[in-house]
């Protein structure tokens, strides 16, 4: 394994330093560093923050190898700036057994690009009426301790209480796709002015609110760990506010397209901008950024959602919702957070890497920038602007809803455990 010099870099922007790489570990951060026979990493001007940790990315192997595999969607994380990231589990089959669970972690561990955290069902194919085998994915080589039924809503209360309850005993959490499903048939874009005068059918900020509100409730009575997905609205924060001044045990993540675009993308038809929860106002925006800002939202999720374009490339109403977010996230929270003064590169660390890896429970990633840590580390130049190009992604998908945006922040390096996944801006394998 190569030793490595990382010389003039900024730790989470402070002051420069050289940070040496042995080993797969930190073995020492300060000046002029000596390390002979070293790889030198010229990175004056750049930021260095711990690898990037996403709590919500869809890789769909097994079953959408067309739309996107293990392998690209850990090169698309990789190039992201992510040394971790958390699969979810709505695959063909569903990741709702250790089997599952133990092929999409071993396939992430051949990928080698970062490390790939099988998310499990809660609910038997998602189906929302029987438990998965929680214990058993908990017990597996996969260690799952983040269960969701992403795409869908938990949405039987009682069943969503016994979920709570159950995971507790390996210290697990319950992510939830808040989406009351009685209050959204049929929708397509937020409801409100835009969707009566677009002629879609809306999805009201209440059919996600009163389900967040419901789960603290249950989550507060049962002493239990709620992770709240992709939070998309202003009551939803208000809501989340709330339950942590009660201490309630609840955490939430919000997406970097829920930052930056509002339901006026969807004036333009086109689908890229289709996606659940959906885009929805400049006041939910402005609240979303407020409540990332001052950690009500624990953390950037990208939900990275590749679709193949014949499922994407259609009428609004027959397209599938999702849209990528692995390569842009950390531009994304640099143009809507860092320029703006509304989060430090200690901040951006907290959000995108120490917080999520907490939550999901992770060793190894989300640790400060110090000898005798893992050598997780991406090196960002943040001055860097470029425009995005769908073609040039990693991702298998295109549905990028940046395309030919121009956006700040460029990742030069990424390192797993001493290994660089990315160097030059390249990915390296
Ligand atoms: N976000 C989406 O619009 N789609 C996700 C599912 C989800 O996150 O709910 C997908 O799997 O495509
Ligand atoms: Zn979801
Ligand atoms: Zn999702």
């Amino acid at each position: 394994m190569s030793t490595y010099l990382i010389k003039g870099v900024r730790p989470l922007g402070g002051e420069p330093a050289d940070i040496l790489v042995e080993d797969g570990r930190i073995a020492a951060v300060g000046d002029s560093l000596d390390a002979t026979g070293a790889e030198v990493v010229e990175a004056a001007g750049l930021i260095a923050l711990p690898g990037l940790v996403d709590l919500h990315t869809h890789l769909r192997e097994p079953g959408r190898e067309d739309a996107e595999t293990v392998e690209t969607g850990s090169r698309a994380a990789a190039l992201g700036g992510f040394t971790a990231v958390h699969a979810m589990a709505n695959t063909d089959p569903v990741a709702d057994t250790a089997g599952v669970v133990e092929q999409v972690w071993r396939l992430g561990q051949e990928a080698g690009l970062v490390d790939v955290v099988p998310v499990g069902a809660v609910t038997v194919g998602l189906g929302g009426e029987r438990l998965a085998e929680l214990g058993a994915m908990a017990d597996s080589a996969a260690r799952v301790r983040v269960f969701s039924d992403d795409g869908h809503c938990v949405a039987d209360p009682a069943l969503m209480r016994r979920a709570l309850e159950y995971v507790k005993a390996f210290d697990g959490v319950v992510a939830q796709h808040a989406e009351e499903p009685r209050l959204t048939a049929g929708a397509q874009m937020h409801e409100g002015d835009r969707s009566a005068r677009l002629g879609l059918t809306g999805w009201s900020a209440a059919a996600e609110e009163a389900i967040i509100a419901r789960d603290v409730l249950l989550a507060e009575h049962v002493g239990a760990r709620l992770h709240v997905c992709h939070v998309s609205t202003a009551g939803s924060v208000e809501i989340l506010r709330w339950a942590k001044s009660r201490g309630v045990r609840v955490t939430a993540e919000v997406t970097p397209h829920h930052l930056l675009l509002t339901d006026a993308c969807a004036e333009s038809y086109d689908p890229v901008f289709k996606v659940n929860p959906p885009l929805r106002t400049d006041a939910d925006v402005e609240a979303l950024r407020a409540g990332l800002a001052d950690g009500t939202i624990d953390a950037v999720g990208t939900d990275h959602a590749p679709h193949a374009v014949e499922d994407k490339e259609s009428e609004w109403a027959q397209a599938r919702p999702g849209m990528l977010g692995l390569e842009q996230a950390l531009s994304v929270v640099i143009e809507t957070m860092v320029e703006p003064g509304r989060l430090d590169w200690a901040g951006v660390a907290d959000r995108m890497s120490v917080r999520p890896a907490a939550i999901g429970r992770l060793d190894g990633h989300g640790r400060p920038i110090a000898p005798g840590e893992p050598a997780n580390l991406v090196l960002v130049d943040a001055a860097a602007r470029a425009v995005v190009d769908p073609a040039a992604l990693a991702s298998r998908s295109r549905n990028s809803p940046y395309a030919g945006r121009e956006l700040p922040g460029r990742v030069v390096a990424t390192f797993l455990r001493g290994t660089p996944t990315v160097l030059d801006g390249k990915a390296v394998k």
